[in-house]
């Protein structure tokens, strides 16, 4: 037999084991599972396929979520029997990514030239898992033991080992990254290859390291045994794992996690990745830093490339602030991902948690957009995974599949099929799916005997399965209800089935059930939809998983997993409802699955990534020049058409927030005029941007500058310059927009305005700003506090409107604006440099009055000089674009100007412009 068993496993071929089909009534002990009848022949199926000289029983055919299989190094594959070969499970990470695709969508970021390389860190966990549970596996297991018996015998030879996809790394991940193909161009998995490395001699650690980096696009990091034990095993998976979704460890166990070595452990993994990366950082890189094994490698990156773009993508839940704070190490831990630029989350409700943890913890001022650090900003965001839909329908439609769809319809005809997938340790609830299925069968007897749940159990040990507490209850149950020709739960290891049975099983199922008690996301939902394109069968889910929070999978049927006799229902509700509702629901959570692809999750949180990262390193200000009028001035005088494009509060006109805040506005009259002498000259098209509403400019500018187009409401709303016969109109930048957010936002601001001595709402026709400490008197304790009611505000009126209804808020140091998703001063530059681009608008009203004489500006295109004078950093950016643009920022923060300017300095600067003859 070319499929090696080890003695205890007793390999593939038993026969007395509960299976797909009636067990022996001697047979009933669930763990482990070991098929017959027809499920016998999917695993024979499978050992042929091991059996052929190719690789490990564990190869790529054989795993389900990895797509690597150009991993596997057939050469070595003939070397399969030889006692001294290694299987090298692969480097789960590191990848380097010209990111030009991905930057094509940064919403206008410079097109520049700089490489970007993506980084790509994932978890040290995987691997350690890879090569326990493929004790698993009898070949495997002999593996191993070659690997640790024989270690005086370690001088492996290069031809003797190979490369191969790891089965048992975070499989969503790496079909994620592979799934946006060609758009990134270069990338480096940075990962480790777990436990039984230590003794690997250095020329052959070159020598994988060379061939890694050859053949599959990853550094490995090399950790010893025990530090790598230490810190995956004890830190991550008794201490980090439970924590994150809400089961505190008991204390004593966690003190010595805590205060011994398992801590010191996983400082140590993390700071060896760091280590491996610095080395291979190259300018330009994006470090993209994968899950919750690597929390404090973010600052350790950031500490030796400061300048580096440093992502954080959270895999798993965060929880609750009140769980995360029992934690002892929570400081180093919040500390260490927010060296990132951007921290990702799978829902926006665990990048809540996070905000709310760093702000009750590190006393930093968190913001919907992200938490304020003393001397930086870092990014936070819901970043949904997906999968990669293209790729599950390709493999679905092998005819494999279809094969064994047909023999799973023959072996279970007149039966229900349900289907389960999951993890075997405390957290993933199967111990509470079974006795759900156990009270559902007890509920509905005439079930008995025609319902069987399919329970396939990943990357368990038999540790792990009494760790949760599932080997007694299926046990227990499978003994109450089996019978000569019935079992009702077939227990399955993830090595029993392949990717195409699993498909299969998918494909048939007539309900899918997760009943996890907490999980980040929960793919395995989506790949059951993808699956039921025919059938359309319900999913029954725990209302604790990630899924569960988008609005397409709240089609599913929802379950509390600790609520036995609802999930009972839930299974009698899946297996009886119409096919019509069952149609309904499919379509709301298909929807979801395509939209939300893996594709999706990559690019947006790469962009994303990128885009904070620039906003991140913008200078200080000292570095750029003040604007020096004089070196303007000969090309303004040489231009025949100008675009001046001006900022107005703040830049222009410095208010009293005092009479503001009593409705009073001065009308700035040096400012008018100004605009006016700088319109009169036929070469210049002037626009006048701000954030005041319509009526507050028509009050203030109105009939006084008739020549100058207007931008109000921060991009809202735009007033068009006069036509030849002297018209012009307000279009509406929002008309399409829902505004029915503005009621219950007021309501929330006026409940902060009423605890906020000196706080103010001004409402807007379509943003709402709120503003406090307008007395410099005031004490700091009261500035204080407005600062912290403000972001509380901020917080509230974003977690409750601002996914909902698509908006955003834009803090200032004293205010901060609410205004919809999609609308800003840069759009509205866009649609003046490209007025006959995509319509958007719709005309609000018009505005008649006579202009004194036509313009001759009607060709807006192609201006050959633009002036921009203000605060608006992206607008900037925008323009930097072109090549003939001035741009001045007038803020006090970093800015990508090619210029400042002290606002105080804007009006003479605006005149020598308008005195140039
Ligand atoms: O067991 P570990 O090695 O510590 O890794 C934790 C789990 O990571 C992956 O799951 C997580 O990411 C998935 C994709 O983003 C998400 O759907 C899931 O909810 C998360 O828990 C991996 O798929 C699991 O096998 C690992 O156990």
């Amino acid at each position: 037999d070319s499929l090696p068993s080890s003695p205890d496993e007793n390999a593939l071929d038993t026969t007395n084991g509960p299976s797909l089909v009636p067990p022996t009534p001697a047979a009933r002990s669930p763990l482990p599972a070991r098929p017959t009848g027809p499920l016998k022949s999917i695993v024979e199926d499978l050992k042929s396929r091991q059996a052929s000289p190719a690789m490990t029983p564990r190869g790529e055919s054989t795993n389900p979520f990895t797509t690597f299989s150009g991993l596997t190094q057939p050469p070595s594959r003939n070397n399969s029997k030889s006692n001294s070969e290694i299987s090298l499970v692969d480097v789960l990470s590191a990848k380097a990514v010209n990111l030009n695709g991905a930057k094509a969508h940064a919403d206008g970021l410079h097109s520049g030239t700089k490489r970007h390389q993506l980084t790509h860190s994932s978890s040290t966990a995987s691997h350690t898992r890879v090569q326990r549970r493929l004790s698993r596996s009898s070949t495997t297991r002999a593996h191993s033991r070659s690997i640790s018996s024989s270690r005086p015998s370690l001088e492996l030879h290069s031809t003797r080992w190979h490369i191969e996809s790891n089965p048992h790394c975070n499989g969503g991940l790496k079909n994620a990254v592979e799934s946006v193909g060609t758009r990134l161009k270069r990338k480096l998995w940075v990962g480790t290859l777990g436990v039984n490395t230590d003794g690997f001699r250095d020329s052959l650690r070159r020598n994988i390291e060379w061939r890694m980096r050859d053949d599959c696009d990853s550094l490995p990091v090399w950790i010893p045994d025990s530090e790598f034990a230490g810190c995956y095993d004890d830190f991550c998976h008794q201490v980090l794992w439970p924590c994150l979704h809400y089961a505190i460890p008991d204390a004593p166990r966690t003190k010595s996690f805590y205060e011994h070595a398992s801590y010191n452990q996983y400082v140590a993994v993390n700071q060896r990745f760091a280590d491996a990366i610095a080395s291979a950082y190259q300018d330009g890189d994006i470090i993209w830093v994968n899950d919750y094994h690597l929390m404090l490698l973010p600052a350790m990156l950031r500490a030796r490339l400061p300048g580096a773009s440093i992502g954080f993508f959270m895999h798993v839940a965060f929880p609750s602030s009140e769980i995360f704070r029992c934690l002892s190490v929570r400081v180093d831990l919040l500390k260490g991902v927010l060296g990132s630029d951007l921290i990702g989350f799978q829902t926006a409700n665990y990048a809540r948690h996070f905000r709310q943890t760093v702000s009750r913890i590190l006393t930093a001022e968190a913001l919907p957009k992200g938490v304020q650090m003393d001397d930086r900003f870092v990014d936070v965001g819901a970043f949904p995974m997906g999968i990669d839909v293209g790729s599950l329908d390709e493999k679905k439609h092998d005819p494999e599949v279809a094969e064994w769809v047909n023999a799973l319809r023959q072996r279970y005809a007149g039966m229900k099929l349900i289907v389960g997938r999951d993890k075997l340790d405390l957290i993933q609830g199967v111990r509470q799916k079974i006795q759900a299925f156990e009270a559902f069968l007890e509920k509905y007897p005439e079930y008995q005997g025609k319902v069987v749940l399919i329970q396939v159990a990943l990357q368990t040990t038999e540790e792990s399965e009494m760790q949760g507490g599932v080997s007694d209850v299926v046990s227990h149950l499978n003994s109450r209800f089996s019978t000569l020709t019935y079992q009702p739960v077939v227990f399955l290891h993830t090595q029993d089935l392949t990717f195409s049975q699993y498909l299969a099983l998918l494909t048939v199922a007539d309900a899918f059930m997760v009943t996890s008690l907490r999980e980040g996301m929960a793919l395995r939902t989506h790949e059951y939809v993808e699956c039921q394109e025919e059938r359309h069968r319900p999913l029954i889910l725990s209302e604790f998983t990630g899924s569960y929070s988008y609005s397409g999978f709240r089609s599913c049927i929802p379950v509390n997993p600790w609520d036995k006799r609802m999930t009972a229902k839930a299974i009698h509700q899946a297996l009886t409802m119409s096919d019509e509702e069952a149609l309904s629901r499919w379509e709301d959570m298909h929807s979801h699955v395509v939209t939300q692809s893996a594709q999706a999750f990559v690019t947006s949180f790469l962009v994303r990534c990128l885009r904070a990262s620039i906003e991140h390193s913008q200078t200080d200000g000292t570095e750029v020049a003040v604007l020096d009028v004089q070196r303007v001035l000969p090309r303004y005088r040489h231009s025949q058409k100008r675009l001046l494009l001006i900022d107005f509060e703040g830049t222009m006109w410095i208010r009293d927030l005092r009479k503001m805040s009593r409705g009073v506005f001065d009308p700035p009259k040096d400012a008018i005029e100004v605009l006016n002498r700088l319109a009169d000259d036929p070469r210049n098209e002037v626009w006048l941007l701000s954030g005041l509403p319509v009526k507050g400019m028509l009050d203030i500018i109105g009939e006084a500058a008739p020549k100058i187009g207007i931008v109000a409401e921060n991009g809202c709303f735009i007033k068009t310059r006069p036509d030849r016969n002297g018209g012009s109109s307000w279009i509406s930048m929002v008309a399409n927009f829902n505004l029915t957010w503005k009621a219950p936002c007021l309501e929330i601001l006026n409940y902060f305005t009423e605890r906020t001595p000196g706080s103010f709402v001004e409402e807007r026709e379509a943003s709402i700003v709120w503003r406090f400490w307008v007395d410099p008197d005031e004490s700091s304790s009261d500035r204080q506090w407005a600062r912290r009611q403000a972001s509380e505000a901020q917080n509230h009126v974003f977690d409750s409107l601002g996914e909902r209804y698509g908006l955003r808020i834009i803090p200032g140091a004293n205010s901060f604006l609410v205004l919809p998703n999609n609308v800003s001063r840069s759009t509205a530059v866009g649609a003046i440099l490209n007025p006959g681009g995509p319509a958007r608008s719709t005309l609000v009203t018009s505005v008649p009055w006579s202009a004194p004489e036509a313009t001759e500006a009607e060709s807006v295109h192609e201006f050959d000089f633009v002036l921009a004078i203000g605060k608006d950093q992206r607008m900037m950016r925008r323009l930097n674009e072109l090549d003939n643009a001035e741009t001045v920022s007038t803020g006090d923060k970093g800015t990508d100007a090619k210029w400042k300017l002290d606002p105080s300095k804007v009006m003479p600067a605006l005149w020598r412009f308008a005195d140039a003859k």
